[in-house]
């Protein structure tokens, strides 16, 4: 078993940590931020993640797993240090290496000699080659591919471990990243062990593809509305042929989170500056821009001008399962209600504190109180299964917007509401 030390304990340093504790690993794991460390050193995790507090509960349990302030520990006497640390969207769109640069200066001075240097942050092509070239050390990337959510099962029971090392296919470091590679043997993933340029673009390619698959049916579902049909239907029918599948084909108000915006910004930014035409890409992320702008126009013809129009906003995360407020389609759709303003409550089960324009409530009740109309933004399951009576009741206008397709449609008109979906037949 290795010692692995973890530099970050955010989304993926925490999980990353945790898990490795759990493979049986033993985990030094860092962040600059005392208030974090001090918690995670209780077990207590903010994040909403299954069975992560449990995990870092047993690790600390165990003794293999334990929470540092300040680095140094995690960079001293391990085999392996995984670099966690954000890599946000820079002024000019493309990913800001700040704190990763910041992490490997520290460890060119700290780590031992035989300590492989990983890199697990999502960074542009070219990065791992880059610093692999200034730090004496071997240096590899190993992209993580996680869901927000399902941190802890997609990080142990992963599709596949991506690990890449500096040179043609690899050559320089080849031996490390196998190493690393055997990191998740007890996963029984299947590992690619390619050069880190690739490994590092396996990363932009899924999340922008599927980032596309997105923008793509949320355009068919406008279309589908033009024409009559319903967009799930469509999708059904497409998904049986299994060269399309089945996933990351529902219409929604827009595809966000901490990943996907800035990812695939990233990626355009990395192929405009090599002079590489990326129009797919480009069309992907301006879809995406307009998708909101689209949902206020469906909340319109259904309210009317929205001038002092009271809205109920059900759902503000990125989407269910997850407390993330980074980069929310349904916060950036309230910035637009509230720009042109309506008057903005809402409800999330995972959110507590006022958002920009929207006043949390502490149910979705309270907060269809005397609401003009409804929004569903996020789907989580529990809207579906709201008591529309109860919400007539409370409501003042009997307008739905449900931009996730997540209601029962008779259940909603029987209880006199005109329900909006997305991309398919007003019932
Ligand atoms: N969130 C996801 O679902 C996800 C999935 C796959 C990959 N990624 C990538 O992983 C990276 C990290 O993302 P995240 O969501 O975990 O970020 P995060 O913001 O949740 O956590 C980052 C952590 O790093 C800490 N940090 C910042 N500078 C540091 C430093 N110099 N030393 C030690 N700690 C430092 C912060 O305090 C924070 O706790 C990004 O590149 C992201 O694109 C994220
Ligand atoms: O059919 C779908 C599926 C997703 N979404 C939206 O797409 C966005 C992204 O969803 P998801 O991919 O589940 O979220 P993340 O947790 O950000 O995960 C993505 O980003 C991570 C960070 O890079 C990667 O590791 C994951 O593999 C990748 O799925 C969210 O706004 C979802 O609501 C839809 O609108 N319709």
């Amino acid at each position: 078993m290795a010692r692995i030390g973890v530099i970050g304990a955010g989304y993926v340093g925490l999980t990353t940590a945790a898990c490795f504790a759990r493979l049986g690993h033993t985990v030094v794991c860092a962040d600059v931020d005392e208030a974090k460390v001090s918690a995670l050193s209780r077990a207590s995790v903010g994040a909403h993640e299954p069975r992560l507090a449990e995990l870092v509960a047993e690790g600390l349990g165990t003794g293999r797993l334990r929470f540092v302030l300040g680095n140094r520990a995690a960079l001293a006497d391990v085999d392996f240090v995984f670099v966690c640390v954000p890599t946000p969207t820079g002024p000019d769109g493309a990913a800001d290496l700040t704190f990763v640069d910041a992490v490997l200066d520290e460890a060119r001075g700290t780590v031992g000699p035989d300590c492989v240097i990983v890199i697990k942050s999502t960074v542009p092509a070219g990065t791992t080659e880059r610093v692999a070239a200034v730090i004496d050390r071997p240096v590899v990337s190993n992209p993580e591919f996680l869901r927000e959510g399902h941190a802890v099962d997609d990080f142990l029971r992963p599709q596949r471990v991506v690990v890449g090392a500096p040179g043609p296919r690899g050559a320089a470091g080849r031996e490390a990243a196998v190493r690393v590679a055997e990191l998740y043997a007890g996963t029984g993933a299947p590992a690619i062990v390619t050069d880190s340029a690739s490994a590092e673009l396996v990363k932009y390619a899924s999340n922008c593809f599927l980032a596309m698959k997105l923008s793509y049916v949320n355009s068919l579902a406008e279309l589908c509305e033009r024409v009559g049909a319903d967009v799930s239907d469509v999708t059904e029918g497409m998904s049986l042929d299994d060269r399309i599948g089945g996933a990351f084909l529902s219409p929604g108000p827009g595809w966000g989170g901490s990943c996907f915006p800035k990812d695939t910004r990233a990626l355009l930014s990395t192929a405009e500056s090599l002079d590489v035409d990326f129009p797919l890409l480009r069309a992907t992320i301006d879809t995406n821009h307009a998708q909101a702008h689209r949902v206020v126009g469906l909340v319109r013809d259904a309210v009317g001008p929205l001038r002092g129009a009271r809205l109920a906003l059900l759902g503000l995360t990125f989407k269910a399962g997850t407390d993330d407020l980074r980069d929310s389609p349904a916060l950036a759709t309230a910035t637009l209600l509230a720009a042109e303003g309506a008057v903005l409550t809402g409800y999330d089960p995972c959110v507590s504190a006022d958002c920009g324009p929207v006043r949390v409530l502490p149910s979705a009740e309270e907060a269809a109180r005397d609401a003009d109309a409804l929004v569903i933004l996020t789907e989580w399951p529990e809207f579906a299964d709201l008591d529309w009576e109860d919400m007539a009741s409370t409501m003042t206008g009997r307008s739905v917007v449900d931009t996730r397709n997540l209601l029962p449609p008779a259940k909603v008109t029987e209880a006199g509401f005109h329900l909006v979906p997305l991309g398919r037949p007003t019932p």
